[in-house]
């Protein structure tokens, strides 16, 4: 039975949950659940909090987890990410309040407010600064307010906790993060079961991020059009009863999906139809 960790609660948890079900898991129904077994899966998931998923790992007590890179980094479990799910995106950065110190450079003999100690440490470390860490467990941006710290290190995403707290971000981000699949380092490649764990979560992120794109062209047109749409690998060309046409069929970005259907549609294509792809394997 493979041991997989999932967030139980915060920004990952919600996400987590919706990409598993999508990869045709069992989810528990309440947020009380601690373990969930799928027999039929023959996988096992432990409901654990988010800072703690990358320790379980990393002791081989759990086989594979999902947590994000920067609490991945924080742990300094022994464990590495084998796969980007691209959700709780975030940037972790420095920022104190405007007309301070602009640079990590200037940050001697400051205390340095975080729920990342361990992150930030490094960072200071590697820019050789002597500076304080303080370790706060969240509402970090007003440590500042309230005189425990001149400097705050912390996620941002949109940025309105920094703005509502009057702060801006001093220099460039220590990391960008976001939701990672994680498993022990230094073990042997996945097992089959852990394969397919990952085939399934690759096959949801192609689900969410390609549509199906079809369209009938004239035969000497094809080319241009291929141009424009060539699929993962390569599009499926079919024949049409209408004598000069062809069919064309190819999966392509879903963000970019009308600016392609307005380039074929200037190539003379015709019927062109998106659809969802509801689950795949590559
Ligand atoms: N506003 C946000 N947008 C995107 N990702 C975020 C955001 N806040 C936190 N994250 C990401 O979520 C993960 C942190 O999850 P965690 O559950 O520990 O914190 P949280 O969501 O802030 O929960 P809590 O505040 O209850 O501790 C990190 O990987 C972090 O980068
Ligand atoms: O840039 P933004 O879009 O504002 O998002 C970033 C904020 O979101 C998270 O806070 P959360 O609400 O989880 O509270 P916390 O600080 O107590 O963890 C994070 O810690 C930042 O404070
Ligand atoms: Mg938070």
């Amino acid at each position: 039975m493979l041991r997989i960790a999932v967030p139980n609660k915060g920004q990952l948890s919600g996400p987590a949950a919706a990409m598993l079900h999508e990869a045709g898991y069992r989810q528990r129904k309440e947020p009380k659940e601690l373990v969930l077994v799928d027999p039929e899966n023959e996988v096992e998931f432990f409901y654990l909090r988010p800072r703690d998923i990358a320790i379980y790992v990393g002791s081989g007590r759990l086989d594979i987890g999902i947590t994000g890179r920067d609490l991945l980094l924080d742990s300094a479990a022994n464990a590495e990410e084998i796969l980007q799910l691209g959700f709780a995106r975030s940037t972790f950065r420095y920022a104190t309040v405007p007309g301070s110190v602009q640079d990590v450079k200037e940050f001697g003999g400051l205390t340095i407010a975080t729920s990342y100690p361990e992150v930030v440490k490094r960072h200071l470390a590697d820019n050789s600064v002597e500076a304080s860490v303080v370790r706060l467990d969240g509402a970090v941006e007003t440590a500042i307010q309230l005189g425990v710290a001149q400097v705050i290190a912390d996620v941002v995403e949109t940025g309105t906790s920094l703005r509502n707290a009057g702060l801006e971000v001093i220099g460039e981000p220590i990391l960008e993060s976001e939701a990672v699949v994680i498993r022990r380092t230094g073990t042997s490649e996945p097992d089959s079961k852990a394969l397919q764990f990952l085939r399934r979560l690759q096959g949801v992120l192609v689900a969410r991020r390609y549509v199906m794109m079809d369209y009938d062209i004239r035969v000497e047109q094809v080319e241009k059009a291929i141009a424009v749409t060539p699929g993962l690998e390569s599009p499926t060309v079919s024949p049409l009863h209408h004598e000069g046409w062809v069919a064309v069929r190819a999966m392509v970005p879903s963000r970019d999906a009308q600016r392609i259907m307005d380039e074929l549609y200037d190539l003379g294509a015709r019927a062109i139809l998106t659809t969802g792809i509801h689950a795949c394997r590559l």
